[in-house]
């Protein structure tokens, strides 16, 4: 991860010159109200089943290549066919081949919560995440110093920005409930061996406090990973990999939701 982040820091200064903070602030002021952070949260937490945060992602670095996706506005709306709650989108170029291009045009197409997943370091790229139309971004608790979590939540909540804090450890859930994260996401995926271990989630789900909303991220292969994480209590899953590499991206959609439904609480 420390080579992504580099990456990002190292295209920062381009972005920064190109599109000021002040004119970001005014692209975001005109798009009008976001949806609240306490309405994205509502969005990933429901009574009926998991709910399911399906991912826009052409490049995986474990993975490889994964797919060309030339129109992701239209996968998106595929996605939300199929029942997804939100939609993510993964904005990095180097490593994920995203942009924010991708994030403005799946912003144009779905009125879900809309996630704008990369590796997030510099408030600037908060200013850019709501111009593009971003509800909801993430904070990886493991690229920051918790001076930098606290001050990049600080400035998420005054762009009325809702934050998906991302962990992989018992230690970084205590940093994320300590900052005063409201969405935790646990990644299966260890940013330095790129190992999946779908056991992190029921593992470090124990230390989330019950009003908190949590997210099984990483390494769904399909409809019985997903019951699982519903099993483990996990109030929704993102999916990436799996269903940009489907041939019928809503149908598959479906089918995870089916498997993550939880009979009794209908
Ligand atoms: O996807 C990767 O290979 C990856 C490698 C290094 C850092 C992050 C990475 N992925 C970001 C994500 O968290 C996933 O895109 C997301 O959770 C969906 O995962 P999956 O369903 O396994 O594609």
């Amino acid at each position: 991860m420390a080579e992504i982040v580099a990456g990002v820091r190292t295209d920062l200064p381009a972005r920064m010159a190109e599109v000021s903070p002040a004119v970001l602030r005014r692209r975001a002021e005109a798009r009008g109200p976001r949806m609240t952070p306490d309405a994205v949260g509502a969005a990933l937490r429901g009574t009926h089943g998991v709910r399911l945060i399906a991912e826009v992602k052409r490049v995986s670095p474990a993975m490889g290549r994964l797919a060309a996706i030339e129109r992701p506005e239209a996968l998106a709306a595929e996605y939300v066919a199929g029942g997804a709650a939100a939609i993510s989108v993964l904005t990095e170029p180097r490593h994920f081949g995203g942009s924010l291009a991708d994030l403005r045009a799946v912003r144009d197409s779905v009125s879900v919560p809309l996630l704008r997943k990369d590796f997030i370091v510099d408030p600037y790229q908060l200013a850019e995440s709501a111009a593009a139309g971003a509800d909801l971004v993430l904070l990886i608790v493991a690229a920051l110093s918790g001076r930098q979590l606290d001050g990049l939540l600080k400035e998420a909540a005054e762009y009325g920005l809702a934050v998906l804090v991302e962990t992989h450890t018992e230690q970084e859930v205590a940093t994320a409930v300590a900052a005063g994260a409201r969405i935790i996401g646990v990644n299966a995926r260890n940013l330095t061996t790129l190992q999946v271990d779908r056991d992190t989630f029921p593992r470090l789900a124990a230390g989330i406090p019950a009003d908190v909303v949590t997210v099984a991220e990483s390494g769904v292969r399909g409809p019985a990973d997903v019951g699982s994480y519903a099993g483990a209590g996990a109030d929704a899953v993102l999916v990436g990999s799996a269903l940009v590499i489907d041939d019928r991206p809503a149908d598959a959609v479906a089918a995870m939701l089916a498997a993550g439904r939880r009979e009794e609480a209908e």
